[in-house]
């Protein structure tokens, strides 16, 4: 099968980079340049998600397999398109990260599927690349600056802390993390015990970074640690509900849309030791 690589430096540490690159929005502006057409589905890309895609009147999946802090993968499928596979892959390096982008592609038949190939099919692989290195690297250096929002893990006995947003509108009901804005002044673990103290009046000891950094709006993301409980019992004080969740309910609980790209995480954090 065909396939084009390219690896390009984007001055931004790799945390910041998966970060962008699982902003749905930008996997959409990629593949407009073949004239693919994808409905990003939601705000944040995660495994498992099929985005539709089309061209012109004819439709067809985009299939998310990877989406984490180590890249992403997708692949066109269910569509009479041609196949068609984006991995893109991260990897640290003296300032900043280098991003490993290859398309991949079946060629038509015959000679003049070959010609057809080296001067369409690459030339389109190529547009395809170019544009989603400059929306990598934009939405890159967004996040570099972006305001931080962390989220507390509280595990007990196999169970996940999930607090129930009452506001704003469009996400009321939706399920969550304890936590909120890092306030000026604070660093992430500072800022997850306080937002713990006053949602859930607990004292908790917050740990490592659980999932990638996930995109929220232009400029904040999510981050998320693991929290053990201290002291108290933790009381929904300035939501509607709190509850205690499941390995097995982890899937089928109404998440917050960014919340999803973290479920891979969340049941690893859940797993039982063995
Ligand atoms: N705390 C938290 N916020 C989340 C999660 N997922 C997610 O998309 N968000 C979004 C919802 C909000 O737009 C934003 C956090 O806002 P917030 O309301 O909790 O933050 P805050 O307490 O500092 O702000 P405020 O509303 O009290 O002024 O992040 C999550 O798991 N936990």
């Amino acid at each position: 099968m065909p396939q084009l690589r390219a690896t390009t430096l984007v001055p931004a540490p790799p945390r910041t980079v998966a970060a962008a690159l699982l902003d749905a929005r930008l996997l959409a502006r990629s593949v407009r340049g073949l004239g693919v057409r994808v409905d990003p589905g939601g705000p944040v890309l995660h495994a498992g998600a099929e985005l539709t895609g089309s061209v012109g009147p004819v439709r067809g999946g985009l299939l998310i397999t990877r989406a984490d802090g180590t890249g992403v993968s997708a692949t066109l499928v269910n569509g009479p398109l041609p196949k068609l596979a984006l991995v893109t892959d991260l990897a640290p390096a003296e300032g900043g990260t280098l991003v490993a982008d290859s398309v991949e592609w079946t060629s038509p038949g015959g000679p003049l599927g070959r010609l057809a190939d080296a001067v369409v099919g690459r030339g389109l692989a190529l547009k395809v690349l170019r544009a989603r290195v400059r929306a990598v690297a934009e939405r890159s250096g967004q996040l570099a600056v972006a305001k931080v929002v962390v989220g507390a893990a509280v595990v007990r006995d196999g169970l996940l802390l999930a607090q129930q947003r009452g506001y704003p509108q469009d996400v009321a009901g939706g399920w969550e993390l304890p936590g909120g804005r890092v306030e000026p002044g604070e660093d992430d673990h500072t800022a997850v015990v306080r937002e713990c103290e006053e949602e859930l009046g607990v004292t908790v000891a917050p740990g490592d970074q659980v999932g990638p950094d996930i995109p929220l709006r232009v400029d904040h993301l999510l981050r998320v640690y693991r929290a053990d409980l201290t002291r108290g019992e933790p009381r929904a004080l300035d939501h509607p509900a709190v509850r205690w969740v499941s390995r097995a309910e982890l899937d089928g609980l109404d998440w917050l849309p960014a919340d999803r790209a973290l479920l891979p995480a969340l049941h690893a954090l859940l797993q039982p030791p063995h």
